[in-house]
């Protein structure tokens, strides 16, 4: 990663285009990808908003500095992430991040770049569709009511990390949920088991990644008690479903310094889904 330092941005802060009602400049890297060229003709689309670079792999991002971008859309793969939202964070451009791949380590050392970039906005989204942001919320409200819970995840086979970012974010809250209300673990009288058949531990949560041509992006929480279950359930049936999130990512994330972990805070969801 380059180690350039922050360029102040004068068309920041007081006056900026978040204030003076002048369209908020765009810039997507992955633009070549399946989400990423769905963003670029989501932010074309919009009137407030104007396209000024759309980086594909091997280009350089010095690009999106030359465009002037306020905001920084990355929808790239694991491994490009972190080293495009730094340069973003490092120029002063907010970031709004629908990659995967943002573990704990990852968030702490953004959180620590965040501090020194004065009034800088990331927002890393596990998940743009709002039927999926409620969706989580509602498994994390339901978490401490249940003996069992499990999640089942399932894509299309083209998808290069398992289980999904919005698998592992929700099996996180529900699990904070959990040990919030000191439930125990999901009972589970399993002695012997085939590689992978009880799928993931993530967190204490047991994660199932189901690989499926047809298929976009889906999730299940299954809770379970004695005589009774809940199903939440998600379907994306087209990556249309993400982008009114990614447009709200793009709207609000100049007025929102720091760090937002989903698009719940936008959405005026805390992180319980009240
Ligand atoms: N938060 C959300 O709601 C959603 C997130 N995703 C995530 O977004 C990411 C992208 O997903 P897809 O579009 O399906 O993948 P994709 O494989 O179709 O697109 C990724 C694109 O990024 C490009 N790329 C890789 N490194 C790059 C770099 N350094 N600079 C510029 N471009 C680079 C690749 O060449 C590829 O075109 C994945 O991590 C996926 O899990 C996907 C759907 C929804
Ligand atoms: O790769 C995808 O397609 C998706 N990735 C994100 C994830 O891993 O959670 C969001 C959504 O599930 C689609």
């Amino acid at each position: 990663m380059a180690d350039t330092p922050a360029v102040p941005r004068p068309d920041r802060a007081p006056g900026g285009p978040e204030e003076t009602g002048s369209r908020i400049r765009v810039a997507v890297t992955g633009a070549g990808g399946r989400m990423g060229s769905a963003a670029v003709d989501a932010v074309r689309a919009a009137p407030d908003l104007e396209l000024v670079a759309a980086l594909r792999r091997d280009d350089d991002l010095e690009q999106i500095v030359r465009a002037r971008a306020d905001v920084l859309v990355d929808l790239t793969v694991p491994e490009s992430t972190e080293e495009i939202v730094h340069f973003a964070v490092r120029h002063g451009i907010h970031a709004v991040v629908g990659t995967t791949g943002w573990d704990d380590s990852r968030l702490a050392a953004l959180r620590d770049a965040l501090t020194a970039a004065d009034g800088v906005g990331v927002l890393i989204a596990p998940n743009f569709a709002v039927g999926s942001v409620l969706a989580t919320a509602f498994a994390a409200k339901a978490a401490r009511f249940f003996d069992s819970v499990e999640i089942i995840e399932l894509h299309h086979p083209d998808k290069v990390d398992a289980p999904s970012g919005t698998a592992a974010r929700t099996a996180a809250l529900v699990a904070d949920a959990r040990r919030a209300a000191g439930t125990g673990p999901s009972p589970d009288a399993t002695r012997t088991e085939a590689p992978g058949a009880r799928g993931a531990d993530v967190d204490g949560v047991r994660v199932h990644s189901v690989r499926l041509r047809g298929l976009v992006a889906h999730q299940e929480v299954l809770l379970g008690s004695p005589g009774e279950t809940l199903t939440i359930r998600h379907d994306s049936l087209d990556r249309a479903s993400f982008m009114p999130g990614v447009l709200l990512g793009v709207r609000s994330v100049p007025a929102a310094p720091g760090l937002t972990h989903g698009l719940d805070a936008f959405l005026g969801l805390d992180e319980a889904g009240r």
